[in-house]
């Protein structure tokens, strides 16, 4: 992990925080249960995630993690056990859009949904190579059906809502049950809180945040299965190899002496390939962000997700049993942006609601194994218009609505592609850590 660490160390050397999380506006409510919190304080030795538990439960405690990330804010970059993120109580969620601008991602705990279908990420990423052809989408769609990026040690299915749930699916009826049980119930847990953002607004006197149609409508939402396992990128080499190895044996062929270079090169295949020893031989996903509204993660051990907030400390964000992660994605910027401005028009469009989409990435520790991860995106119809910009055509202003979809594209438009953070030139951007 020393890689990681010191890559990041280097990304975010000399960093100015622009936007110190406000400690004195931190207003978390009292614990809702003092018994069980003071029950898990008194026992001695808790666990992860008994720690997290207290979290959940203890405002004094979400008050000093604050306030420890404030004191880690001249030296952000450093990874240690203190970078805890905030756990919330389900029944506590009207606190969202203020956890959301002082933290990059949260814990949600005694929450109702189903169990985690981590065994069917793991039924369905690792089925024979014939299966996984035929959940390839017939016009490649790296959003729907099977996908793979075996350099990088990863593959993914992403569920299709669409015609309940059967298309570019296995013919398994529990899975599928399974499946689009979870799917349901966490849009619908993203939903909820989407609405509390909204009703946060409308307490203070101000219109809809999040547009309505998002909080009934599930639109483009999907699920993303993933598998991280160094075995795709040994495949990958293998792969590789062989390719090598054909070249090598016809131009042995076409010249004299074939037996002697077909032998060595049989050896080749069968020594492991090299690795570089760097990040790059290990099972990773780059630093993005995600399009949509919002994202809920679960996964297995190994932990390998880091997630930044926007004076770009870094905390990594491990799998909590029974608790779901929750991260902003792109949309929440444009939805919470001051009145009137877009995000695309600069910093001016960040105040003090304003939601920065988290940047995340994983990276699986060498010889930790493999890793399965379930994330369910709420995303909007693609005409679903999310923010809207002015502009200057010959002296009169036009108003220019961005739609989600268009919003994709531009996306690709700006340096760092992935990576999408108003106020932090200093993100990799899309760069492969
Ligand atoms: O595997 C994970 O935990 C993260 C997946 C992710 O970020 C994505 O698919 O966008
Ligand atoms: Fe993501």
């Amino acid at each position: 992990m020393a890689w990681l660490t010191s890559h990041l160390r280097t990304l975010f050397a000399n960093k100015t925080p622009k936007n110190p999380p406000k400690h004195e506006s931190s207003e978390l409510s009292p614990p809702k249960d003092k018994t069980k919190r003071s029950k898990s304080r008194r026992r001695k030795g808790p666990t992860r995630e008994e720690k997290g538990k207290g979290r959940a439960l203890d405002s004094e405690y979400a008050a000093s993690t604050a306030t420890s990330s404030s004191s880690h804010t001249t030296n952000s970059s450093a990874i240690t056990d203190s970078d805890l993120l905030p756990i919330l109580h389900y029944t506590e969620l009207h606190l969202v859009p203020q956890i959301l601008t002082q933290f990059p991602a949260f814990y949600i705990v005694g929450h109702p949904l189903p169990p985690a279908p981590l065994a069917q990420a793991k039924q369905i990423l690792t089925s024979s190579d014939e299966v996984k052809a035929k959940l390839i989408h017939p016009r490649k769609s790296t959003v729907r059906g099977y996908n793979s990026a075996k350099s990088s040690g990863r593959e993914w299915w992403d569920y299709s809502p669409e015609e309940s749930g059967t298309k570019l699916n296995l013919d398994d009826e529990e899975f599928r049950v399974a499946t689009k049980e979870y799917f349901e119930q966490s849009i619908a847990l993203l939903q909820r809180i989407c609405a509390e953002f909204n009703t946060a607004a409308e307490a203070e006197g101000q219109g809809v945040v999040v547009p309505e149609e998002i909080v009934k409508d599930a639109g483009f939402s999907t699920m993303r299965y993933l598998r991280y396992s160094p075995t795709l990128i040994d495949s990958e080499n293998k792969d590789k190899e062989v390719v090598e190895e054909m070249k090598t044996l016809s131009v042995a062929t076409k010249s004299s002496g074939a037996s002697s270079k077909s032998s060595r090169s049989r050896e080749s295949s069968t020594s492991p390939p090299a690795k570089k020893e760097d990040g790059t031989s290990l099972p990773r996903m780059e630093a993005h962000t995600d399009h949509g509204v919002l994202t809920l993660m679960t996964a297995t051990e190994p932990s390998g997700l880091y997630v930044w907030d926007r004076n770009g400390k870094i905390f990594s964000a491990p799998p909590i049993e029974n608790t779901v992660l929750v991260i902003a994605g792109d949309l929440m910027t444009h939805f919470t942006a001051v009145d009137g401005k877009s995000p695309l028009d600069g910093e001016g469009a960040l105040g003090d609601k304003t939601v920065l989409p988290t940047v995340h990435a994983v990276v699986i520790p060498k010889g930790a194994g493999e890793r399965y991860s379930v994330a369910v995106f709420l995303r909007p119809k693609k005409d679903l218009v999310v923010s809207k910009k002015k502009t200057k055509k010959e002296g009169s202003e036009e108003v220019e609505e961005m739609t989600f979809g268009r919003w994709a594209e531009e996306k690709g438009n700006i340096r760092g592609r992935r990576c999408w953070m108003l106020g932090q030139d200093k993100l990799s951007g899309g760069e492969d850590i």
